[in-house]
């Protein structure tokens, strides 16, 4: 696969990551305007380094969009004119429409929504993906290519916002459970290392568990609480402070804050 990451800022950095990490490309074009940051990539025989745009479509496949959403428009407007049927357009643009994208480059091309998030550098991100009238028959290939650096769905449209919050600032929602795990583990007396080391793990075995046995997680909170035990008592009082509510209203304000950036965008 020919794939091109137009911006390769923070998330399509991660992309290119994935991607290297799991030789998903032949060749791989890297684009942004300053390119001196990312001149390191050029050491992989297969990657290219460019601030031209139009030379990376040209020499690609498969577009990976991952610019500032303020930014996209420009970069349509000045590549659209190579594209062809061969091209899979595949947009990780917040709150960026199929039908605003479809009114710049025209319904004849395949164009990818994906949502995918930051663990895709490890090959751990989950990618929400959906697509346009045409796309319709790259959907796979989109999660075949996902499909190597994580996990996908395809989902609806109207769902891409609600996947954003969810999947992609989730990440950092995530982040901030475990540094607050890991705080408490050194006030319960473990080297500041050694604390965060016991709070990935053992967030990690809590995801694996689930996604491995199928369960819900009450059914697993239920193995671990043991009558009048320690568990129990640090989960209620967690709960009598509010942490399951509190995670809800962060999601939901992150979600109406998305809702009024693609307004302001539209
Ligand atoms: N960060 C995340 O976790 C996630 C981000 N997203 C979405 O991905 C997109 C990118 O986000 P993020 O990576 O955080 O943003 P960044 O600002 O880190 O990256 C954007 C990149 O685009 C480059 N760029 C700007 N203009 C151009 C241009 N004309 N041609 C080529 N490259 C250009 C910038 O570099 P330069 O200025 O040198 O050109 C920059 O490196 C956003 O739309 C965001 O909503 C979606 C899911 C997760
Ligand atoms: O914070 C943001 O707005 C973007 C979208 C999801 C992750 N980063």
């Amino acid at each position: 696969m020919k794939i091109a990451i137009i911006g390769a800022g923070n998330l399509g950095l991660s992309i290119a990551k994935g991607i290297l990490n799991s030789n998903g490309a032949t060749t791989m074009y890297l684009t942004k305007r300053n390119t001196a940051e990312i001149e390191e990539y050029s050491n992989y025989g297969n990657v290219t380094i460019t601030s031209d745009n139009r030379e990376a479509v040209k020499k690609s496949d498969i577009i990976i969009l991952a610019v500032q959403p303020s930014q996209l428009e420009n970069i349509l407007e000045s590549t659209k004119d190579l594209l062809t049927d061969n091209h899979v357009v595949i947009s990780t643009i917040t709150g960026f429409s199929i039908a605003k994208m479809e009114a710049i480059l025209g319904s004849d091309y395949n164009i990818i929504r994906s949502m995918p998030n930051t663990a895709i550098s490890v090959g751990q991100s989950m990618t929400c993906i959906c697509s346009n009238e045409k796309g319709k028959k790259k959907i796979e290939l989109a999660k075949a290519i996902f499909n190597r650096m994580g996990h996908s769905m395809e989902i609806p449209e109207t769902q891409m916002q609600a996947a954003t919050v969810i999947c992609a600032s989730g990440v950092a929602f995530w982040m901030r459970l475990i540094r607050a795990t890991t705080q408490g583990a050194i006030q319960l007396g473990f080297d500041a290392k050694e604390a965060q080391e016991l709070a990935m793990h053992t967030c990690s075995g809590a995801a694996s568990l689930l996604i491995e046995s199928g369960s819900h997680p009450e059914a697993e909170i239920d193995r671990v609480t043991t009558p009048k035990g320690c568990t129990i008592q640090g989960l209620n009082e967690m709960e009598h402070q509010g942490l399951s509510s509190s995670l809800i209203q962060g999601i939901v304000a992150s979600y109406e804050k998305i809702s009024r950036i693609k307004e302001n965008q539209l």
